[in-house]
């Protein structure tokens, strides 16, 4: 255990720790009384064994590689907690037996070693860089039993934090021996050669090392950085007392180089402490200077990372141009185990910083201002502060020595030299703009009112984490709604509740913002009536989800506003599209204290008609609740107006914003503020004050593998002849056929007026879906009247889609699918429901619309599992568009039902069984609606026919699609219509038309 030293030098170490231990247990025994019973049950045969282990044992313990982050893994979190278990024992047995005394090193050494090292690895476990000087010293001292550290740094960039404390800078705070038992955080310790208990935080080969030592003269123990020779100590100790892991040894030890700076590997354990390298710059030609100096695997990264580095064998020295002068001393100054020479007649940063405030010495800048060669830096050096962390900021500004010295008394400063910029925890924020305020060389862009506000609580004290967010009380709610929520659909709720429902829930398209969104709003119910904005395509979808998740509501209180004549606040709840409300302007004095924006980015433009609209409303109203899985599509200027809807206090005005976020230029027709700009700010602002984003892929394990969702479209698309059409088929099948032939005719007559009637609002989803920034989508259709049409709108849009129906060649398919899945200028892929149903690869899209239904269930999965198939990472949307008044009304439940039963047969996951319920009632009530759904049943149960029907229908459908009474492409190649029994009966069919 004690190799590599002479017995000498063992001896002492050994009589020097012995004598410091001794002064700490009889300290420990006046405070508690005495240590004779400590000994005593600590020798007990009771005293459980593995608080007598050997206090060396302990030590490696304590060195242990996994307490650079314990509990991250599961033994880890179960040695967290059986030494958490241990130390309330010992802690326990020292209140039991403080009144006794007794002076044995040997049991103080183990209550020592075990209470310090126990406390390391707990608050470790929970913290892995909890200690933070500040703790010791000062007024912001927490009270006992707070966390001794907010340090966010530990959380992010643990290996840095520490990385720049200057030993000079750092309070030298004493603390007792109970202090230590109660309080030593995140250090691992050490003891000294010379007998002192040292603790060194663990955290990585870059942190800086702050000790803790029993002085020999006062029994105190002290809390501070090590001095330079402190190094030697924690060397010495390292190769004695320890028996480190060798790995571990092999790790670059930095400790206590020439400028005083000591650092601490994550093993305490150190063989060897490598010296200072010193070295020189000098002049080397006109414009380049060299540095002589000897070999440091650091500074050579430095060296590396310079654009103007030159390496000269002939010296064996790397020179460089003088404009990398600054930036390498800066670099160099951060290094603990270099030191450089300036050149001639320059300074260091950090020199002419310390002669600054010492008052000595040339300025660096007055120095790089006379010196040829040198560019003088403007009058003012400008630079900004940037929100980088939920607790740190950022400041991006050029070299300028004096708020560079500013920022090196900042406790938690962090230099990055790939970015070059300077991290601050936000406690320090006030400190440094009051500073920088002061310098006439300097200005520094503070960071936006707003984001101070919502971040307050850290700029006053850095807190480690988040405060919780609180569960909310939804007893009042319909139970239906809340049970039914996920959980990270619950938390979705108690944040928004959190924020007085006033929001932006953006999460993911398919995450259930339409649920999240009614729970929150029956939170609020007692403040209704409630109004829902909403494109005009899915008010009907709205209109279910109200009476499915507030079963409590009557269906009557549902006011779905159709027209711009209908009142807008007739029922409790009230949904009107985008469009209707512009045109509801003598209404909407009426105010909506809760008010829901559904697919909010719709708002993005202040001057469109619906927006000016919906503005007042929503700055009226008490709860805004905005959702949207796309709040900005390109831009951040288009998030202005959907985060002034929520909270109008903000950014009341748009040019700041647009200035701060959307990198907002003078161009010589105005300003632009097309671009970006603080985009990371941005987004912790946003999620910070009123908005909530999950992405499915953050909660994949909470969601199924598919999602389906029944898409009620507005039947109110349909024009007059079409509904009559319509009725008039429905009242025929109604009557009764005489042959079956008759009445499947007779059915697909109606299904085939459903497809036209369902075209516009078809049309208007997949718009409204691309609006929406759907980047792909796949789209099934099964009449060619209606791919047509679909086909049509795409073009007039632009929007670059693929089609794969009956006509499309087999040796086409393969290349079509390869476009949609690797080019990203095809959005859409159309496809019809009987010819493109299997075979085919379109995993690239995880959102599959089916414009049509189809009574064979096997075709739907089927359908779906294009985009539900090995290469798809993501959980696919389904969204079925139900058209009332239809056919849909029919085939809809008989899909269901076929799928619950395949279902129950194991044969298929698929369940509709939720859905199915809201359209339960379509026909149930109705004599002569449930005589067409058993016609339906009827004629589709006739399961070896169904395939057959379906080519029946593809056939049928080619023909009309032609739009010329003859063949499509398909039929006349005969690839459906072989059979003279099925030609006939297509003639038939027209012919009865
Ligand atoms: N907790 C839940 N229990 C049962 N079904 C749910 C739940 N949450 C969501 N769903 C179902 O998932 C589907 C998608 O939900 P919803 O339409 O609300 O998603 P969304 O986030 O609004 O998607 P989009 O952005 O595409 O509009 C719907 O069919 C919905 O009924």
């Amino acid at each position: 255990m004690l190799s590599g030293l002479t017995e000498e030098q063992k001896k002492k170490i050994e009589e020097n720790r012995q004598k410091a231990l001794a002064r700490r247990a009889e300290r420990l025994a006046v405070q508690h009384g005495g240590a004779a019973k400590i000994q005593s049950t600590f020798q007990s045969p009771n005293y459980p064994q593995n608080l007598q282990r050997p206090f060396a044992k302990q030590e490696s313990h304590h060195v242990d590689q996994h307490q650079q982050n314990p509990g991250s893994h599961p033994e880890q979190k179960s040695c967290v907690q059986a030494e958490q278990r241990h130390l309330n024992t010992l802690q326990q047995t020292l209140a039991l037996h403080g009144a006794q005394q007794n002076s044995s090193q040997d049991s103080s050494r183990d209550l020592c070693g075990q209470l310090g090292g126990l406390k390391q690895s707990l608050l470790i476990g929970q913290n892995s860089l909890s200690y933070s000087h500040q703790r010791y010293g000062g007024s912001d001292a927490p009270e006992q039993g707070q966390p001794i550290s907010t340090n966010p740094n530990a959380l992010q960039h643990p290996e840095s934090y520490y990385a720049f404390k200057k030993p000079t800078e750092l309070p030298q705070p004493r603390l007792n021996a109970n202090e230590l038992l109660e309080d030593v955080k995140c250090l691992s310790k050490s003891v000294s050669g010379d007998g002192d208990v040292k603790y060194v935080p663990q955290s990585s080969s870059n942190a800086i090392s702050i000790d803790s030592e029993i002085q020999a003269d006062t029994g105190e123990l002290t809390c501070g950085p090590f001095s330079k020779k402190d190094g030697g100590n924690v060397s010495q100790f390292c190769s004695t007392v320890l028996s480190p892991d060798p790995a571990k040894e092999r790790r670059v030890q930095k400790v206590a180089g020439s400028g005083g700076v000591g650092y601490a590997s994550e093993s305490t354990c150190h063989r060897k402490v490598p010296s200072v390298v010193k070295g020189s710059c000098v002049k080397h030609s006109e414009d380049r200077f060299r540095v002589v100096v000897g070999y440091n695997a650091e500074l050579i990264a430095v060296f590396k990372s310079l654009p103007s580095k030159t390496y000269d064998p002939a010296t064996k020295t790397w020179n460089f141009s003088l404009d990398d002068y600054s930036r390498l001393v800066e670099a160099a100054e951060q290094l603990s185990s270099v030191t450089l020479a300036p050149l001639e007649g320059m300074g260091t940063p950090s020199s002419t910083t310390r002669s600054r405030s010492v008052g000595k010495g040339p300025s660096l800048k007055s120095v790089l201002a006379g010196s040829s060669g040198w560019q003088k830096p403007s009058a003012v050096t400008r630079g900004k502060c940037v929100l980088i962390s939920r607790f740190q900021f950022e400041v991006d500004i050029a070299y300028e020595a004096e708020i560079i010295g500013v920022f090196k008394q900042m406790n938690s400063r962090n230099y990055d030299m790939k970015t070059r910029k300077w991290r601050f925890l936000l406690e320090d924020y006030s400190r440094i703009m009051e500073a920088a305020r002061s310098l006439p060389s300097v200005e520094v862009e503070p960071l936006p009112k707003p984001v101070i506000q919502a971040f307050a609580a850290h700029f006053e004290k850095s807190t480690l984490k988040a405060a919780d967010i609180p569960e909310a009380d939804l007893s009042e709610a319909d139970p239906k709604v809340v049970t039914s929520l996920m959980p990270f659909q619950r938390d979705g709720v108690n944040f928004a509740i959190s924020r007085e429902g006033r929001l932006l829930l953006a999460d993911d398209m398919g995450l259930g913002k339409t649920i999240q969104a009614i729970c929150i709003a029956a939170y609020y119910r007692k403040e209704w009536p409630l109004l829902v904005v909403t494109p005009s395509s899915v008010r009907f979808t709205w209109a279910e989800a109200f009476q499915r998740w507030l079963p409590s509501l009557h269906p009557d209180s549902i006011n779905v506003v159709v027209t711009s004549k209908d009142k807008l606040s007739a029922g409790l709840v009230n949904i009107v599209s985008f469009d209707l409300l512009s045109k509801m302007e003598n209404q909407l004095r009426a105010t909506f204290q809760v008010v829901i924006v559904d697919e909010s980015h719709f708002l993005k433009n202040i001057k469109t008609a619906r927006c000016r609209a919906a503005m007042p409303l929503l700055k009226a109203a008490k709860r805004v609740i905005l959702l949207s899985g796309t709040p900005a599509m390109s831009r951040p200027s288009e998030l202005y107006t959907q985060i002034i809807a929520v909270q109008p206090s903000f950014f009341p005005r748009f040019h700041s914003f647009g200035l701060r976020y959307c990198d907002a230029k003078q161009m010589p027709w105005g300003w632009d503020y097309s671009r970006s700009s603080n985009l990371g700010e941005l987004k912790l602002f946003l999620e910070e004050s009123i908005m909530i984003r999950r992405l499915k892929s953050d909660v994949l394990s909470q969601l199924p593998a598919k999602q389906r969702k029944m898409v009620v479209v507005a039947p109110e698309g349909m024009n007059a002849k079409t509904k009559a059409e319509l009725a008039a088929a429905a009242r025929e099948m109604a009557k009764g056929y005489k042959s079956k032939q008759q009445e499947k005719e007779a059915l697909f007559l109606f299904y085939n007026r459903t497809a036209e009637a369902k075209i516009s609002s078809v049309v208007e989803y997949i718009l409204d879906l691309l609006e929406s920034g759907r980047e792909k989508f796949l789209v099934f259709a099964h009449h060619k009247v209606v791919l047509n049409a679909i086909s049509k709108e795409l073009e007039k849009k632009q929007v670059g889609y693929i089609r794969i129906d009956g006509s499309t060649p087999s040796s086409e398919r393969q290349s079509l699918c390869q476009k949609f899945q690797f080019s990203e200028k095809h959005a859409v892929a159309l496809l019809s429901l009987t010819a493109a149903n299997m075979g085919l690869t379109l995993s690239a899209a995880d959102l599959v619309v089916f414009a049509e239904l189809f009574w064979n269930p096997g075709v739907l999965i089927q359908a779906e599992d294009r985009a539900h198939r090995i290469g798809q990472t993501s959980s696919v949307n389904i969204h079925y568009l139900v058209a009332k008044g239809t056919a849909d009304d029919f085939l809809w439940p008989m899909i269901q039902e076929k799928i619950r039963v395949l279902g129950e047969a194991g044969l298929s996951e698929a369940n509709f069984s939720e859905t199915a319920k809201v359209t339960d009632f379509l026909y149930k009530q109705d004599p002569k609606q449930r005589s067409i759904y058993d016609l339906f049943q009827r004629t589709f149960s006739e399961d070896a026919d169904d395939i057959d029907e379906a080519l029946l229908v593809e056939a049928v459908d080619a023909c009309q699609g032609s739009g010329i009474g003859g063949r499509s492409p398909d039929a006349e190649r005969g690839a459906v219509s072989e059979s003279p029994h099925k030609k006939r009966r297509i003639d038939e069919f027209f012919s009865a038309r």
